[in-house]
């Protein structure tokens, strides 16, 4: 048994004679994870999504699930189960029988169905709710419901399309944790969608971050917060100082007309490149002594930290998150150190980027 369940291979999808909606999309998905698709309205998620669970044909490329091509194979006969943005519960039956649906179908006996529906409900954390009526419950609740009747199927693999995003904000945080929690208990694929992206750092093992159709960068949370591929996943994830700048040499970079020391190589001499420095990377220093040197612009105090924003004499604003305050027009000095310089090659493949990065480690690992 490998442990890819799902794989796409060149997966293009157009609706009619629309603009391409997926271009061209290869990835893999491991078996046991908890995935989340990212990005902005109308990238492509949902689109992959229906595309796992039947819903709608590849308009070219394949599919794959537990090695077999499941292009022709109809919704109700995959592995998967899929949680719906507005849960999509009956709201003319109550919640043993939202959960017990799908089992009915199977015609399963009747001791059977009650005790899955049961275990199920002790899952989600709502046990003794069987009779009670879909309206009768909170936005939470229902949501459980519509949790506990995708897992008492047993599915391989569970989509959910944006599921917590009609829950106020408290609520939101307590599912993220239990869904967590749920993923791990059950051991099967979870594959998440979402446009926030504190929610898919706080979630996932993995993230597919996508834009217009394309899959711009995959990894876990902290490689793509740490090392974005470039300009969009670095202003997706997180805020982010992203400047213009030149790569002198291997370690050097220009941006704001000074060099600076970096961790990054392998690119040519004098490529031109971009840079992120994430604000919460910037230390508060004298002016004299600093770095970069900024006019503070704007200060907001955000509870664990100051969000300041400074403009450098070249024009280039910056924010800086520090526990030190610092006030509208002030001149202060900012440090970092060559950890905090991330470089971005102008349209780098995901590839190329990885076989870089990864050249960085076996670099000191030999000792370089
Ligand atoms: N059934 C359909 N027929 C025609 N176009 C569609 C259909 N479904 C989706 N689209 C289009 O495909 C594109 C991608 O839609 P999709 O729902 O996959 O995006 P998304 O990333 O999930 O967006 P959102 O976060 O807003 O849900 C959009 O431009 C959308 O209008």
């Amino acid at each position: 048994m490998t442990n890819t369940i799902i794989q796409f291979n060149n997966v293009t999808k157009q609706y009619d004679n629309d603009p391409v909606v997926l271009d061209n999309v290869s990835f893999e998905i491991e078996r046991g994870k908890f995935y989340t698709l990212l990005g902005p309205s109308g990238c492509g998620k949902t689109t992959i999504l229906r595309l796992i669970a039947g819903f709608t044909e590849a308009t070219s490329g394949d599919i794959y699930f537990d090695n077999k091509k499941i292009n022709d194979i109809p919704a109700n006969k995959r592995q998967v189960n899929t949680v719906f943005q507005d849960y999509a519960l009956f709201p003319h039956l109550n919640v043993f029988e939202n959960i017990a649906f799908g089992l009915r179908i199977k015609k399963m006996k009747n001791t059977e169905v009650e005790a899955k529906v049961k275990e199920a409900l002790s899952f989600v954390n709502l046990p003794g709710y069987e009779q009670r009526e879909i309206h009768d419950m909170s936005g939470g609740q229902r949501q459980r419901v519509a949790i506990a009747r995708a897992i008492v199927n047993e599915p391989e693999v569970i989509l959910l399309d944006e599921p917590l995003s009609a829950l106020d904000l408290k609520l939101r945080y307590q599912m993220q944790g239990e869904l967590r929690d749920l993923q791990r208990r059950l051991g099967i694929t979870f594959i998440f969608v979402t446009h926030d992206q504190e929610e898919a750092l706080a979630m996932s093992d993995e993230i597919f971050v996508l834009n217009k159709g394309n899959i711009q960068q995959s990894g876990t949370p902290i490689d793509i917060y740490d090392e974005p591929i470039n300009r969009f996943v670095a202003d997706f994830i997180g805020e982010s100082n992203i400047v213009k700048g030149t790569m002198i040499e291997d370690f050097l970079v220009e941006f704001g007309g000074k060099r600076f020391e970096c961790v990054d190589q392998g690119m040519h001499p004098n490529e031109p490149i971009e840079i992120v420095i994430r604000p919460e990377d910037l230390e508060i220093t004298s002016f004299d002594s600093g770095m970069l040197k900024i006019e503070v612009t704007s200060q907001l105090f955000r509870g664990v930290h100051y969000e300041i924003t400074g403009i450098d004499h070249d024009g280039n604003e910056w924010l800086v998150h520090s526990t030190k305050k610092a006030n509208v027009g002030d001149k202060i000095g900012l440090h970092f150190g060559p950890e905090a310089v991330h470089v971005m090659r102008f349209n780098e493949t995901e590839e190329d980027f990885d076989r870089r990065l990864d050249s960085y480690s076996e670099g000191e690992a030999d000792g370089k």
